[in-house]
């Protein structure tokens, strides 16, 4: 066998073609990377911190550190994600008139196309799933999840994915296709190259991490709660929640099976969504939009939570309405299901079917407008208190309720005839996704940030982060609805009309702001971190909360409550306080908890190298390390140090530490 023949066996396609040298833009941001990732890796070295972090963080099984890992890959993630949008905004105001602007088509589509995969996949899901599993198990007084080692394992798996895309940055190349790769145009004919092949790999390896990790949330909230917290009695977050993980149970696996059956079309020559052999691309549409549809109500039913629980912390009530806030989110679950085909009515399936699910879409309006009533007549005659998560409250209702109203609009199978895949749909979509999750997600980290580190965010840098974000979120958005009414359409790169530009260059600046807001967030960080002795609470309820995450100390020591709660009433830490609770001050015991474990990272890196060597048809060292996944995940079932117990004097002291804390803000 000569070199000629042996390459291809070890390298599969990956030749020195495949880095982009030629593209100056990749370059420089290559170099950056990789300098700023040796000076980040020496400077761990240099601190001694490696151990650390592998024995605190990377294998903790400890539901708040793994919810604060999966807040810093979303964060890190939404910066990646916003570089992208800012080139697409500069590329559109610019390419009028005859300029071809600064990106070339096959490096356009790949921005759009990542831009729209990193901000679902990496990170709107990993900040929700972040701040669930952070909170979710305080709420119900539990002490961790169900399953703590899976729940590492889904961290690392999520993590996996989200190096698969960022490795195409700089390796080959990123799907060409779009944020959902429909075919024929993500099969092996239309995309031949590694493209698809990258967005493959990374959705089905994140998948597994977050089907799992909705298995756990479901268990842990359905047997883990607090004695006396019946269902009608969990704080309405835990409730959105719970529908949350159970959308993400019952749809994920839909996207795995079109995913897995895209894969076959693509490595073993199978028909499913060729338009010949009697394939069908349709077939992809659907069961892409069965996952896709109610994966946008995965992302925003957590949020309405967070946004009752602010609505009622910070207005000094009860929230308005328990019950119908519950039956709301229920309704909105079971209706996500049934609506799946707005996002293909001119796809040609007739009047009849069309009529239906416009019906069923419009329908959803009426739970998720009795949610927004509920929050005002929440806040009605209320003590209000204008702090950063209540006026991320207010900016999300003004904001929010415009883009479900834009919703309303595209759910009319004749507007969306004009409509669908305008600059108008990318309006609606970012007026939602921004004004609720995104405002959302700010909201819940202003709001539980005292909770994980024992300090408050500082306020003023968090009002220029706010008055940049909204103002700057309607100047880059309100001239897509007009451009879209006046026709432009989705994923252009270059325009001919002049007139148009002017919009172009709005939409520009207004990302620009949104750059400013999110760069006074990260400042917001720094300085809080910097002065977080002045921003000191040490009572554990910073807000005069309600529920029973602020029953326990900031931080919560690794066993969350060192006595079970009992629960009387939904808003469990309020009722307390109401009755005059004291924190019992003996009868400690030793603790039983879940050992840390390495097994989860190392499962997933191995994942992480089985999927880029698919990619790559590396196919020996897809074979070692897929018997590496089996071979660490059958060891790791004979590791039988799973558990320890924190020693009751270990309890006591941390509870004694905590009484004269408490003593010391009441003197
Ligand atoms: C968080 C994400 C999120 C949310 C919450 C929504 C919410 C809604 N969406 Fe949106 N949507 C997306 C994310 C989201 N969407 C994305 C990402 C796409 C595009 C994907 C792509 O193609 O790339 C999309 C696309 C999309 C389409 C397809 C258009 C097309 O491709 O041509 C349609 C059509 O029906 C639609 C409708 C709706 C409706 C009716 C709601 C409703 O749930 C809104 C309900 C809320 C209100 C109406 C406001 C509050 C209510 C009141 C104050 C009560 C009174 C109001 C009335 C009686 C009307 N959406
Ligand atoms: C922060 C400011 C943001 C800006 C300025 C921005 C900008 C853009 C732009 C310019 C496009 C391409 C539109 C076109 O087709 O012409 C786009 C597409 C998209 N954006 Fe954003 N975006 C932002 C945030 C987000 C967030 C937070 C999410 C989701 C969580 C998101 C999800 C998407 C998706 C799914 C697409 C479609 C990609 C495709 O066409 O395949 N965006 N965005
Ligand atoms: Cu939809």
């Amino acid at each position: 066998m000569n070199a000629d023949q042996l390459i291809p066996l070890i390298f599969g396609r990956l030749t020195w073609e495949a880095l982009p040298l030629h593209e100056p833009i990749l370059v420089v941001t290559m170099s950056v990377v990789i300098l700023g990732g040796l000076a980040l890796f020496g400077a761990l070295t240099y601190f001694k911190m490696w151990g650390y972090l592998w024995k605190e963080w990377f294998t903790t099984v400890d539901h708040k550190k793994i919810g604060i890992m999966y807040m810093i890959l979303g964060l890190i993630m939404f910066v990646r994600g916003f570089a992208d949008a800012i080139m697409m905004r500069i590329q559109q105001a610019m390419a009028f008139g005859g300029s071809e602007g600064y990106l070339n088509a096959h490096h356009y589509d790949q921005i759009f196309t990542a831009h729209g995969v990193i901000m679902i996949f990496f990170v709107a899901m990993p900040l929700v799933t972040g701040i669930m599993n952070y909170v979710v198990p305080l709420q119900i007084g539990a002490r961790d999840v169900s399953f703590p080692f899976l729940n590492n394992f889904s961290f690392w798996m999520t993590t996996a994915g989200a190096l698969i895309v960022m490795a195409s940055l700089f390796v080959g190349e990123f799907a060409r296709t779009g944020w959902l790769a429909y075919p024929p145009l993500s099969g092996i004919g239309y995309s031949p190259g590694v493209g698809v092949d990258y967005y493959i790999w990374a959705l089905q390896i994140a998948g597994v991490g977050t089907t799992l990790s909705g298995i756990n949330l479901i268990a842990t909230i359905v047997k883990m709660r607090a004695p006396g917290m019946g269902m009608m009695k969990m704080p309405v977050f835990t409730w959105t929640s719970l529908c949350t993980n159970v959308l993400i149970v019952a749809s994920f696996p839909v996207l795995t099976a079109v995913l897995a059956l895209l894969t076959l079309d693509r490595y073993v020559g199978t028909n499913f969504f060729t338009n010949d052999f009697g394939g069908n691309p349709m077939m992809y549409v659907n069961l892409i939009w069965i996952w896709g549809h109610p994966e946008v109500y995965i992302l925003i039913l957590p949020l309405f939570g967070v946004f009752s629980e602010i609505a009622s912390t910070f207005s000094g009530k009860k929230l308005f309405g328990y019950t119908s806030m519950v039956y709301a989110t229920v309704v909105i679950t079971i209706l996500s299901y049934l609506v799946w085909l707005h996002h293909f009515f001119t796809m040609g399936s007739g009047a009849s079917v069309n009529s239906f699910f416009g019906i069923t879409t419009m329908i959803i309006s009426i739970p998720t407008g009795a949610k927004i009533f509920n929050w005002l007549f929440t806040m009605y005659r209320g003590r209000i208190r204008f702090e950063l998560p209540m006026m991320w409250l207010i900016a999300f209702m003004l904001t929010f309720v415009i883009g479900g109203m834009t919703g309303v609009l595209l759910a009319v199978p004749p507007a969306d005839f004009v409509l669908h895949n305008s600059l108008f749909l990318v309006a609606h979509f970012h007026n939602v996704i921004i004004g609720g999750v995104l405002f959302g997600l700010f909201a819940a980290i202003n709001f539980w940030w005292p909770k994980a580190f024992g300090f408050k965010l500082d306020k003023k840098w968090g009002l220029i982060s706010f008055w940049c974000w909204v103002p700057g979120f309607w100047l880059a958005f309100l001239p897509l609805y007009v451009l879209g009414l006046m026709g432009v359409t989705r994923r252009m790169r270059v325009f001919d009309d002049p007139s148009l530009q002017i919009w172009f260059v709005i939409a520009a600046i207004g990302a620009g702001v949104i750059a400013l807001g999110i760069a006074a967030m990260f400042i917001q960080f720094a300085v809080s971190i910097i002065n977080r002795d002045k921003l000191r609470d040490t009572t554990g309820d910073p807000w005069g909360g309600r529920t029973l995450e602020w029953a326990t100390s900031s931080p919560p020591p690794a066993y969350n409550f060192a006595a079970t709660p009992y629960v009387h009433d939904a808003d469990a830490w309020w009722d307390m306080k109401k009755q005059g609770y004291q924190r019992p001050l003996s009868g400690y015991k030793a603790i039983h908890m879940p050992s840390n474990t390495g097994a989860g990272i190392i499962i997933s890196g191995l994942c992480l190298v089985m999927g880029l060597a698919l990619i790559w048809y590396i196919w020996w060292l897809a074979a070692i390390s897929f018997i590496g996944v089996l071979a660490v995940s059958i060891g790791h079932t004979f590791n039988y140090k799973r558990d320890y117990y924190i020693p009751e004097d270990e309890v006591r002291a941390t509870e004694e530490a905590r009484t004269r804390a408490l003593a010391g803000t009441e003197a």
